[in-house]
């Protein structure tokens, strides 16, 4: 059996943590340790490093190529490390954000150009793109209301940032979903959770159904 990379994208707020919690209970319930569910930035010890580094709300003075630069090397170091090992043994492999976070994020919400960052992790990732991409979509006011809302706990350098910042990046999510219409499939993340939940677990199962 082949392994299979689907990828949990969207702006923060959208709900995708929440989401893919739930969804790990449903499918990992059928596929016991065929499934793998990870995180970017993070998912082994590299990473995770370069994660404090970059989420440190003291590093105020990060440059924006810097930053794009750590995601790319922690991101290189989760596919070798963490991904591939993992579809090489046929696994379900569910990553909670990709390259299309750095696209929209750094690409188009800092605004270092989403090609040339699409390009640097082409580099990073030898062209290795998920299968699925699960894009929750939501408008920023209401991403931004419900990490207000339930998060004041744990608002990170990046959740401070002006609500302009978050529609950069859900401008740079629905254009990365205009160009990879067979990769990216939409899901309406202003439903109800459960609604939600429902929809994204029915095409994780379909892509696994379908391999
Ligand atoms: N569809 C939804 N409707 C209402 N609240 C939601 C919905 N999805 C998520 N939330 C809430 O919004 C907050 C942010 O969700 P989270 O999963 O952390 O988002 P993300 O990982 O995309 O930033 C959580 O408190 C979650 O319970
Ligand atoms: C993977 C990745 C994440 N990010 C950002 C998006 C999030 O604000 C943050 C990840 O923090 P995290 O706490 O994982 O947020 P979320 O629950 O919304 O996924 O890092 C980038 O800017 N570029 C990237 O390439």
């Amino acid at each position: 059996m082949s392994g299979l990379f689907i990828s949990f994208e969207g702006p923060d707020g959208a709900g995708k943590t929440t989401v893919l919690e739930a969804v790990t209970k449903t499918v990992g319930a059928q596929l016991g340790d065929q499934l793998l569910v990870t995180r970017e930035p993070g998912g082994n010890q590299i990473s995770e490093a370069i994660r404090d580094i970059i989420l440190n709300p003291e590093n105020t003075e990060m440059d924006p190529r810097t930053e794009a630069l750590l995601y790319a090397a922690a991101r290189r170091q989760h596919l070798t490390e963490t991904i591939l090992p993992a579809l090489r043994q046929g696994k379900v492999v569910l990553c909670d954000r990709y390259v299309d976070s750095s696209v929209a994020y750094q690409g188009a919400g800092r605004q270092i150009g989403e090609q040339a960052v699409y390009d640097m992790n082409t580099f990073a990732t030898n062209g290795l793109l998920p299968d699925l991409t699960l894009y929750f979509d939501v408008p920023s006011e209401v991403g931004i209301a419900r990490i207000k809302a339930h998060r004041q706990d744990d608002v990170d350098r990046l959740d401070q940032e002006a609500l302009a910042f978050h529609k950069l990046v859900r401008a740079g999510y629905l254009r990365l979903r205009d160009a990879y219409p067979e990769r990216i499939t939409t899901v309406d993340a202003t439903q109800p959770l459960n609604t939600v939940i429902q929809t994204a677990t029915d095409l994780v199962n379909q892509a696994i159904a379908n391999r």
